[in-house]
């Protein structure tokens, strides 16, 4: 072989190896498929604060677990307090009117809150009439003896979830009852009693009925029924009595004293938009500029009792006596399987708490609530909520005693710990 043609041959053989070397870069640069853009998925990342949270849940001391055996001397009282025998209507109706006291919204002590009970689930009803207040359906009797009462009617079974926001959904009769005793068990004494009631429509209801309410009744398939006067009340939307004749609901105490009105500071926009307890982690320090640390202990109070529950429907709050009382508790007991952790804000964003709170809390821990309110109902034959309920009630007790544990973590039982007299 020549040696141009050597030259030749060494020529082409390079000219094949960048070739080669060329392809393949084109290979790996034009033909290499575009990166992976994940798609956009909207949904609220789990705020710092509620991992913090639940970091405490999971290394909860095994206390909260258990029940605590001196609860034991207040569960005893609060029996004396419910499981009464029979008293005179007129004496119970006049010990709830004559009563002035800054330890509690109505008596309680030595079988007063049973009698109570028994008097609003039996009194004869003297006079129906419909309550315009407010966006839900409710009636306003006024008993035999003159006293007045709220008549929340079931809309739900017992057994029915909820579902959508915190706040969907009619008023849950069952909730204004559950909230009664869970207050009470908590030692939170500005509570409306109430209990359930069942009413034969026709005799204790329509035959009572002022015309108002005779105006807000329609006749279908179902008999004679009652849409009532509210704001959010419809044609379409009514209750009616049962396959015996009844309507079953909650029997509220009325307060029949003045009372102040606020706007709950955590109250929710009620659309799309945000709060700006929502969005700042630093929204205590605005509250306490405007209200006594007082009231906000208070407000926190509340919270507890709303969280348990599952009531984010608290928009406003109602104050006698410098004392916010426990009314409107029909928007609880929706979804068992639901914590909205949120409804706890007040706790974890100021972090103080009542010492007299954190005392109580801990006497109730390890199932002792779920069995003082059955318990406490069993007197009025009543069956409140279903298991399931109960052990949501449980489970976020346990939500409580974490969320204090991790305000004492951030800063110290000192700070957080307040001795108010008067909540
Ligand atoms: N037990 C009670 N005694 C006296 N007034 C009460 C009682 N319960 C509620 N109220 C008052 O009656 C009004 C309506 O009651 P409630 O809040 O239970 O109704 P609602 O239909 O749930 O209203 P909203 O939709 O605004 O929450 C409120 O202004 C409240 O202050
Ligand atoms: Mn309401």
């Amino acid at each position: 072989m020549s040696m141009n043609c050597i030259f030749g041959f060494s020529l082409f053989l390079l000219l094949l190896v960048a070739l080669n070397v060329y392809f393949f870069y084109i290979l790996s640069t034009e033909h290499k498929p575009a990166p992976f853009k994940l798609p956009i998925v909207k949904s609220d990342p789990i705020p710092p604060i509620i991992r913090e949270i639940n970091e405490y849940l999971n290394r909860l001391p095994s206390q909260y677990h258990n029940k605590n055996s001196k609860f034991l001397p207040s569960q005893r009282d609060l029996i004396s307090s419910f499981n009464s025998s029979t008293a005179s209507l007129d004496s119970v109706w006049q010990s709830v009117e004559n009563w002035a006291d800054e330890e509690s919204l109505f008596p309680y002590k030595n079988g007063a809150a049973g009698h109570i009970l028994q008097a609003l689930r039996t009194s004869q009803i003297a006079l129906a009439d419909n309550a315009p207040k407010g966006t839900q359906l409710k009636l306003l009797f006024l008993l035999k003896g003159k006293q007045k009462v709220y008549f929340k009617p079931k809309r739900y079974n017992i057994s029915d979830v909820i579902r959508g926001s915190i706040y969907a959904g009619y008023d849950r009769y069952n909730s204004e009852v559950f909230t009664y005793y869970l207050a009470m068990i908590l030692n939170y004494k500005w509570v409306a009693p109430s209990v359930i009631r069942r009413i034969r429509f026709n005799k204790e209801i329509l035959s009572h009925a002022t015309a108002g309410l005779k105006k807000t009744m329609v006749k279908n398939d179902k008999g004679v029924c009652v849409y009532g006067k509210c704001y959010y009340c419809k044609v379409n939307e009514t209750v009616c009595p049962d396959n015996n004749g009844d309507i079953e609901g909650a029997a509220i105490l009325y307060l029949d004293k003045p009372f102040k009105v606020n706007k709950s500071p955590w109250r929710r926009s009620y659309n799309s938009l945000k709060m700006e307890w929502e969005n700042d982690n630093d929204y205590c320090k605005k509250v306490s500029s405007l209200l006594s640390t007082k009231r906000i202990l208070n407000l926190i109070d509340i919270a507890i009792i709303d969280f348990l529950i599952q009531n984010g429907d608290r928009h406003r709050y109602e104050v006698y006596k410098n004392k916010i009382i426990l009314l409107d508790n029909g928007k609880g007991l929706g979804n068992p399987m639901l914590d909205e952790l949120d409804i706890l804000a007040p706790l974890y964003q100021c972090c103080i708490l009542s010492t007299k709170t954190w005392q109580t809390l801990e006497l109730v821990s390890g199932g002792s609530l779920t069995e003082t309110i059955k318990l406490l109902a069993s007197f009025q034959g009543e069956h409140l909520t279903t298991d399931d309920h109960y052990r949501a009630v449980e489970r976020r007790l346990l939500k409580v005693y974490a969320t204090v544990k991790y305000c004492i973590g951030k800063h110290g039982s000192a700070k957080v710990f307040k001795n108010i007299d008067g909540i």
